[in-house]
Parts: structure tokens; C-alpha cells; sequence
């Protein structure tokens, strides 16, 4: 047996309500709106007592959290997941005096309306029906600092599992090779991938829902108009753009798997394959992550607090 030397304490420590599966419907008119969300709280802080004697008198239950996500959905509504998230960042830090920090995360799932042949709706959509739309997840990570004149709050948004696939325009050659190479070059692959991206803000004077809708846009237009040498090319030019366009954003992260799509061997059949038929495999896949960054942009603090996923 080993011997080892050292006071041990408690390390770093958090707690909340993870998953808050949460529907607001807006039902003002008869044209209804949707926002599903997914919510996940946590307050840091103060809190050794409750893991060493077990003492919960600092300790705002998760339950309460909980209901606290439920009545702020109809209380202040969801104007977007950041407004609301930092909201419910705020009043966790005035209902909790022993928490220093808390830290909010919505995913949105969105819905488009069932488009129906009803000449009354002008093609607009159902007024009250709707359709889970694919084309990834919106999010964000609100993490909010202190209270008062020491508030610090952080918003990093994004979106996740942006499914996105080029059949031409990507080349992969070049590359270093050993006695272990065994990839072909080339000048003509598919590239694809489910893309998770997420932004830094520098502050929190944004028009989410207009920012979120512009990102996307041109993270898929950028994705479509580089002529890709590597994934890594791809998401470099894709971040740069959104930092150029995006003035209030001060960062860009990416992890996006390499969903290669290998040319099957269709020359036992006596056929050929100019790039028609593939293996869309699995795993392993190339696992590409990247950071765009502005040089000038103000520090990160706890921005980051507990996204795993990015280098
Ligand atoms: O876009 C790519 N980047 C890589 O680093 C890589 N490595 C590999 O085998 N295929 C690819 N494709």
C-alpha cells in the first residue's frame, strides 16, 4: 500500500436540478407559440457543510430549483433561453445567501408550424399544431457571479447537433505519412458532420433570438461555401466569420466529429464507383475540435464553468 501524505478536504462542489423539462405555450390569441426547454441549474458556493456534518440549513433544495423553473415559465415567460436563464440565475443567488455562483443551461428544442392546405392560413402554419424541426438544438450556459454592484454574468450559447453533410467540395491530402498510413488521398470526399458549436458574449445587451438566428445562418452558409481541405479549415473559416460579423461575440468553440463516409468497393461486382456509393460508418470518428478567438476580448472568468466537451 502506497502511503500518502496530506490534510483532504472537500474539492470543488456544485448542486442542482438537472433536465427541467419545461413547455411554455402562449395562448394570448388563437395562433399559439411554443418554447420547449430543457433547463439545468446549480448553485456553487458555501456549501461544505452540507458534505461534511450534513448540515442543510444553506442549502436551497434542488426541488426548489425546480419549481422555480416551472413558475418563472409563467411568471416572466421565456422572451429567449438566455433572458430567462439569467433570470432564474439572479433569483437563485437573492433566494440562496450561501450561494457565490450559479449556473443555468437551457437547451431549446424547436418546433415549426404543420404546414396544411387550409387557404385561410396563407401557407403561414397551423395555428396550434407543430412539427419538432431538425437542424440542431439552440443552447446556452449562463453562469452568474455575485450579486449587486460584484454581478459578473457570463453567457455562452450555441447550438448542437447540427447535422451537416457536403456530397463534393472537400479535399483531404497531403497529410504526414508512416508505415501505419493507410488513407487514400483526396480531392473529392463527402464531408460531414454533427457539429456542436457555442459563443462567448462580451455582454449581456444582445437580442438573443436575432443573434441565435444570424449564427446559425452562417455557420450552414459558410460550411456550404468554403471548398473544405480538412474539417480543421471548415471550422476555422466558420468561427472567423461569425467573430467578424458578431462584434459582441468574443469567442467560438468547436467539437465536431468526422463522419466519413468511405467510397464502397464495387469492383468485385465488375462495377465502378465515381463517388456514388458509400459507407456512411459509424465510428471510429475523427474527433476535430478548434477554438476562434478575438485577441482583444475580455477575460473568460467562470464563462466556461463545467461545459466538458471542448478543448
Ligand atoms: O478533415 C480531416 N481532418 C483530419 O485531421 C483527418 N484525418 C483523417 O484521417 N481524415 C481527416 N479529415
Amino acid at each position: 500500500m502506497p502511503t500518502h501524505h496530506g490534510a483532504i478536504r472537500l474539492g470543488q462542489n456544485q448542486y442542482g436540478k438537472a433536465e427541467n423539462r419545461v413547455v411554455r405555450i402562449y395562448r394570448d390569441t388563437p395562433r399559439h407559440q411554443i418554447r420547449d426547454l430543457n433547463v439545468s441549474t446549480a448553485l456553487r458556493g458555501s456549501f461544505a457543510e452540507a458534505h461534511t456534518s450534513g448540515d442543510q440549513q444553506d442549502v436551497l433544495p434542488t426541488d426548489t430549483q425546480k419549481n422555480t423553473v416551472f413558475a418563472y415559465a409563467k411568471k416572466i415567460g421565456v422572451a429567449s433561453i438566455e433572458e430567462f436563464a439569467l433570470a432564474l440565475a439572479d433569483r437563485y443567488l437573492e433566494a440562496c445567501p450561501a450561494a457565490e455562483g450559479a449556473r443555468v443551461e437551457v437547451d431549446e428544442y424547436a418546433w415549426d408550424r404543420i404546414q396544411t392546405d387550409d387557404p385561410e392560413s396563407g401557407g403561414a402554419g397551423h395555428d396550434h399544431a407543430f412539427v419538432r424541426s431538425g437542424g440542431g438544438v439552440r443552447t446556452t450556459v449562463v453562469n452568474v457571479d455575485g450579486r449587486g454592484e460584484d454581478r459578473v454574468a457570463h453567457v455562452v450559447s450555441g447550438i448542437k447537433d447540427l447535422v451537416v453533410l457536403k456530397s463534393t467540395g472537400s479535399e483531404f491530402h497531403g497529410f504526414l505519412k508512416d508505415e501505419y498510413t493507410t488513407l487514400k488521398e483526396t480531392t473529392d470526399r463527402i464531408l460531414a458532420t454533427s457539429l456542436v458549436a457555442r459563443w462567448r458574449y462580451v455582454g449581456t445587451e444582445v437580442d438573443w433570438d436575432k443573434s441565435y438566428d444570424s449564427i446559425r445562418a452562417l455557420l450552414l452558409q459558410r460550411f456550404a461555401e468554403i471548398h473544405s481541405l480538412a474539417l480543421q479549415q471548415t471550422l476555422n473559416g466558420m468561427g472567423t466569420s461569425v467573430l467578424e460579423q458578431h462584434g459582441d461575440v468574443a469567442e467560438i468553440k468547436f467539437s465536431a466529429p468526422n463522419k466519413h463516409h468511405f467510397l464502397y468497393d464495387l469492383a468485385p461486382f465488375g462495377m465502378d464507383n465515381p463517388g456514388e456509393v458509400f459507407h456512411a460508418a459509424d465510428r471510429p470518428y475523427g474527433l476535430i475540435e478548434a477554438s476562434v478567438v478575438r485577441d482583444e476580448a475580455p477575460d473568460a472568468g467562470n464563462a466556461w464553468h463545467a461545459i466538458p466537451g471542448f478543448c
